[in-house]
């Protein structure tokens, strides 16, 4: 008998409204046993080692219903879902609280390792309006799969009185399914088509924009657009996500509820009482060419962005932004001085926060304080945001939100989501796009025609995942 795949065969999920569970939270119970050593390797990206274990990543080939959390091939995967809460309105992220909370409490478990990421998870993925349609959501997986520097895990989550799968059965569907199609890039290139704005109205949404804050209504405006991109061939989720992790292993490579890509940008991770954040604003992009040009290019795009007043200006207000609503959480908090983080496609201003709570401050408050950051938004908050809403055009559903894990305590490590796109229940196909984003901090002084050319550069990620070549990418000016 062949294996099944890993998220065929699992029942529906139960599907909760926050404020009803916090009322009446579910019973579930959690079991976490570790895994035999060499089961789960660490490869780069999270795809195989040399050595042929499997990667995290790897265990999702050919899945769709999936969801990760992986940099440097540590983290978490897992596929199934025991429970979906979902939350909306300005209230969301204090609701999701609430009810994950209340849910830790009214659940047992048995963890003998007591590691970060063990015991009962949920990942997350937050809209980044309080007016979006899209369901902001906290999702415990059925199957979770962990691996840090000590070794890996797993984890089941059953209803309270339900069996937990033999560990056997787990472990037979970590292995990638026998039947699943190896990840063969397609020749033909994707069908992509604009989005909610064209590239013209894009400029004509950053000189209104422009136009705007040169009457005083904001300093600072971060200003998106999407494209819907359908590959040439059906590409499963878990295939996309092996390419991302594959080609940007120092970002967070996640998936929750279809919302998948690869974030350079840490909003908070909690670990006993300390917390770390990594701040990004300002932007370089990076062009294509041979290994001893791209890296003389680094350095004279590192230089170019470390001097440039409009990219520290704007990098400064993203800055404050974290930093004022930290503040008031912690005994104490800590930046240091802004550096320069290289990636594949660009460069980035970063700036490496660092701070210890006070009190019981959880993970999620801290997200909830911190959203929305002057890198995703502006400044002022609300007028940034009046403006992002009156001249984007499109509701950024989960881009550009939080995304990211809480544990039992209240720990977890939470990221913004960028470089991603949201898929459509089941994948993308031919037919069936993804709608991929990028964004850009508009600044009084900022070349409309540079913020366009940015935003393609930053959707080169998922573009790439998504099977653009170099050519069809074109060279980012
Ligand atoms: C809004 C995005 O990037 C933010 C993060 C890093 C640099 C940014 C910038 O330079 O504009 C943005 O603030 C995006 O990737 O869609």
């Amino acid at each position: 008998m062949t294996a099944p795949l890993p998220d065929q065969g699992l029942d529906p999920a139960p599907t909760l409204s926050a404020p009803r569970a916090a009322a009446s939270p579910p019973r579930l119970s959690f079991r976490t046993v570790a895994l035999p050593d060499g089961l789960v390797a660490a490869g780069a990206g999270g795809a195989a080692t040399a050595e042929n274990a499997p990667g995290l990543l790897d265990l999702l080939t050919g899945c769709a219903d999936v969801v990760s959390w992986v940099r440097r091939g540590r983290g978490l995967v897992g596929w199934g879902c025991a429970l979906r809460l979902e939350a909306r309105g300005p209230d969301r992220i204090e609701d999701l609280r609430s009810a994950w909370r209340a849910t830790v409490y009214a659940s047992w478990w048995r963890d003998a390792l007591v590691r970060p990421g063990t015991g009962p998870v949920a990942l997350g993925a937050i809209a980044f309006s309080p007016d979006s349609a899209a369901a902001s959501v906290l999702i415990v997986p059925r199957f979770l799969v962990g691996l840090d520097a000590a070794g890996a895990w797993l984890t089941t989550a059953v209803a309270e009185g339900e069996e937990h799968p033999e560990v056997a059965e787990a472990l037979s569907r970590l292995r990638p399914s026998a039947s699943a199609r190896p990840d063969v890039a397609s020749p033909d290139a994707p069908m992509v088509s604009p989005g909610s704005l064209s590239e013209a109205d894009y400029l004509d949404a950053v000189a209104e924009t422009q136009r705007r804050m040169a009457v005083g209504e904001a300093r600072k405006v971060v200003l998106a657009r999407d494209l819907l991109v359908a590959p040439a061939a059906p590409l499963a989720t878990g295939d996309l996500l092996r390419r991302l992790g594959t080609a940007y292993p120092s970002c967070w490579t996640f998936a929750v509820d279809s919302m998948v890509g690869a974030s350079p940008e840490l909003l908070v991770r909690l670990e006993g009482r300390r917390l770390v954040s990594r701040v990004l604003a300002g932007t370089a992009r990076r062009h294509s060419g041979d290994a001893a040009s791209r890296e003389r290019e680094v350095d004279r795009l590192a230089r170019w962005l470390a001097a440039s007043s409009k990219n520290r200006a704007e990098h400064e207000l993203a800055r404050d932004s974290a930093l004022s609503a930290l503040e008031p959480l912690c005994s104490v908090v800590r930046a240091r001085e802004p550096r320069v983080l290289t990636l594949p496609n660009v460069l980035h201003l970063a700036t490496d926060i660092t701070g210890v709570v006070a009190g019981d401050t959880g993970a999620l408050s801290l997200v909830r304080a911190l959203h929305p950051t002057a890198a995703v938004c502006g400044t002022p908050t609300a007028a940034a945001a009046r403006i992002i809403a009156e001249v984007e055009g499109m509701d950024r559903g989960r881009y550009a939100g939080p995304v990211g894990w809480v544990d039992w305590h209240g720990e977890g490590e939470w990221c913004i989501a960028l470089r991603c796109a949201a898929l459509p229940p089941g994948g993308v196909a031919p037919g069936a796009p993804a709608r991929v984003f990028g964004g850009g901090g508009i600044m009084p002084d900022s070349v409309p025609s540079d913020e366009l050319a940015e935003t393609t550069a930053k959707m080169r990620p998922v573009l790439a995942a998504l099977g653009m070549n170099g050519k069809s990418l074109g060279t980012p000016r």
